[in-house]
C-alpha cells in the first residue's frame, strides 16, 4: 500500500500540496487524473523519492519513501520523458539498470518482441525516435517484473499497435494483482484499465474512489462527462 500522510510541497514559494492525505490500494489499478500542472507527476515522483516533500511523509509498504531507497526495487517507473545516458545502446541501458537494481530482467525477451524493439537493441539512445525512446522507458520499467508499476502517460507517443499491446500487457499485470498507478489524460483508456481514480486540481484531491463511485457521485455514465463535472 502507498500512503501519503499530511504531505506539503511548494515550488519557489508556490504551494502545490497542502497537507495531502491519500491511500493507494495494493493489488489495484489507480488512475491519477487532473488538468495540466495539477501535480500528478510530482505526486508519483514523491513516491519514488525523486521529489522530497517539505513536510509529511509517504509510506510504500510501510517504508518511508524519503529514508528508505530499498522500496525503489519494488517499483517499475515509466516516466513521461525517459532519460538515459545518450551514448549507451538499448542493451547497455538494460544492463546498467540490471546492475543498479541487482535484479534480472526476467521479461526482457517478451517485451522486446511485444514492443518490436529487436532492430533497436544495438542502437544508441541518442539515435532513437521519440516513440522508440518511450518504448525503452516501458521496457526498463517492466522488464524486472516489479510488484508495483508507476506509469506516467504510458501510451502517449506510441504507434497504435504498440499502444494497444502495452495496454494489453498492463491489463495482464492487473490480473496478476500488481499495484498499478498510471497517469492519463485519455478517458477511454482510464475507463478500460483503472479500478480507482484520484482526481487532482491544483494539488488538491478533488475525488478519490472507484470508477463506479465517480459516476454515481456525478450522475454521469461517461467518464469524460463525470470528469468535466468535477472540474466545474
Ligand atoms: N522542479 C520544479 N520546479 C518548479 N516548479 C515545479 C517543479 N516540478 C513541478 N513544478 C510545478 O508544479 C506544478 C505541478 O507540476 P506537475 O508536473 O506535477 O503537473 P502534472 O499534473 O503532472 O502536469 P501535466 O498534466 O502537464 O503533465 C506545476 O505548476 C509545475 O510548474
Amino acid at each position: 500500500m502507498i500512503r501519503f500522510e499530511s504531505v506539503y510541497k511548494s515550488f519557489k514559494g508556490r504551494r502545490l500540496f497542502d497537507g495531502l492525505n491519500l491511500e493507494l490500494k495494493e493489488g489495484k489499478t489507480t488512475a491519477i487524473l487532473g488538468p495540466n500542472g495539477s501535480g500528478k507527476t510530482t505526486l508519483v515522483k514523491m513516491i519514488l523519492g525523486l521529489v522530497v516533500p517539505d513536510r509529511g511523509r509517504i509510506l510504500v509498504d510501510g517504508r518511508d519513501a524519503r529514508k528508505d531507497a530499498e522500496h525503489k526495487r519494488l517499483i517499475g517507473y515509466m516516466p513521461q520523458i525517459p532519460e538515459f545516458p545518450e551514448n549507451l545502446s538499448v542493451k547497455e541501458i538494460v544492463s546498467m539498470v540490471k546492475d543498479i537494481r541487482g535484479q534480472e530482467a526476467v521479461r526482457f525477451k517478451e517485451l522486446i518482441e511485444l514492443l518490436n524493439l529487436e532492430m533497436e537493441l544495438d542502437k544508441r539512445f541518442s539515435s532513437l525516435s521519440g516513440g522508440t525512446r518511450q518504448k525503452v522507458g516501458a521496457l526498463v520499467s517492466l522488464a524486472f517484473d516489479p510488484p508495483m508499476l508507476i506509469l506516467d502517460e504510458p501510451m502517449v507517443g506510441l504507434d497504435p499497435i504498440s499502444a494497444y499491446r502495452l495496454k494489453r500487457f498492463i491489463l495482464e499485470e492487473k490480473q496478476r494483482n500488481k499495484t498499478v498507478l498510471f497517469i492519463s489524460h485519455i478517458m477511454s483508456e482510464v475507463e478500460e484499465v483503472a479500478d480507482y481514480v484520484v482526481f487532482l486540481a491544483e494539488g488538491r484531491k478533488v475525488f478519490d474512489g472507484s470508477l463506479e463511485e465517480l459516476k454515481e457521485r456525478t450522475g454521469k455514465e461517461r467518464l469524460e462527462e463525470a470528469v468535466l463535472c468535477l472540474l466545474n
